[in-house]
């Protein structure tokens, strides 16, 4: 049974990069169906309106819950998970990527403006898994680049989609630190030399190497992600 992905922008364009690579290859698969659907498309209005002003007062506009009511009716089943991007969420991880790789329908709602009308989401909790997420401790102009990263993050973890599984499972291994340094050809490069145990053949060496370079690199740059942080 392949992931089915539904999209709900009014950006519709920004998911052309689903198309290449990667993501593109795994659609043409059939491992995952992603379609993107236009907000606008499910709006009654001669002006095609998604927003309005807040109750409450504020500055800028939310945006109405009835356009997203219609446009996710028009998709959900009752194996769907909604997935609402927003910086108020919890945060994405690599543990939620898998989760949601193993998912059987996922929808994105993704918002602009100031967001989307809470009730959207009080309206579906009762009747599906509903997920408010975060890519992280900054903010965006909106929610498609948070479900673009979401999207890549989960579906390479689709059983099938990595033509070589093997790195998954370097992956799992690497956590919680942070990835060693990586080299290739050429042995020197504008006089600088790979590390010379990676070029001995030593594989204990190199995995020892390795695996203090991680300590090194976590501890610089992600303290929080050492054992007892
Ligand atoms: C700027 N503007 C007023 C302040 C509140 C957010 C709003 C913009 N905006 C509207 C919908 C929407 C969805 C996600 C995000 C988002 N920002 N950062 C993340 N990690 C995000 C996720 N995931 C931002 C969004």
């Amino acid at each position: 049974m392949p992931l089915r992905i539904d999209v709900i922008t009014i950006f519709p364009d920004y998911f052309a990069p689903l198309q290449l690579s990667l993501m593109g290859k795994a659609q043409q698969s059939g491992l995952v169906t992603i379609a993107i659907h236009d907000l606008r498309e499910f709006t009654s209005d001669r002006h095609r309106s998604v927003d309005d002003t807040p109750y409450g007062g504020g500055a800028g506009m939310v945006m109405t819950p009835e356009p997203w009511g219609q446009a996710i009716d028009a998709v959900v089943t009752d194996q769907s998970t909604l997935i609402v991007p927003t910086p108020a969420g919890k945060l994405f991880s690599q543990p939620v990527a898998a989760e949601l790789a193993h998912s059987t329908h996922l929808i994105f709602a993704c918002g602009r403006y100031e967001g989307i009308d809470q009730r959207v989401v009080e309206y579906y909790r009762p009747r599906i898994d509903v997920r408010e997420l975060s890519i992280g401790d900054y903010v965006l102009a909106g929610g498609d680049v948070a479900t673009l990263a979401m999207i890549e993050a989960s579906v390479r973890l689709v059983p099938g989609v990595l033509g070589n599984p093997e790195s998954l499972v370097e992956e799992s291994h690497q956590l919680p630190g942070v990835e060693y340094p990586s080299y290739t050809k050429p042995p020197t490069w504008r006089g600088l030399d790979v590390p010379e145990v990676l070029l001995s053949g030593h594989h204990d060496q190199i995995a020892r190497w390795r695996a203090e370079q991680s300590t090194i690199r976590t501890t610089h740059n992600r303290p929080d992600l050492l054992p007892g942080s």
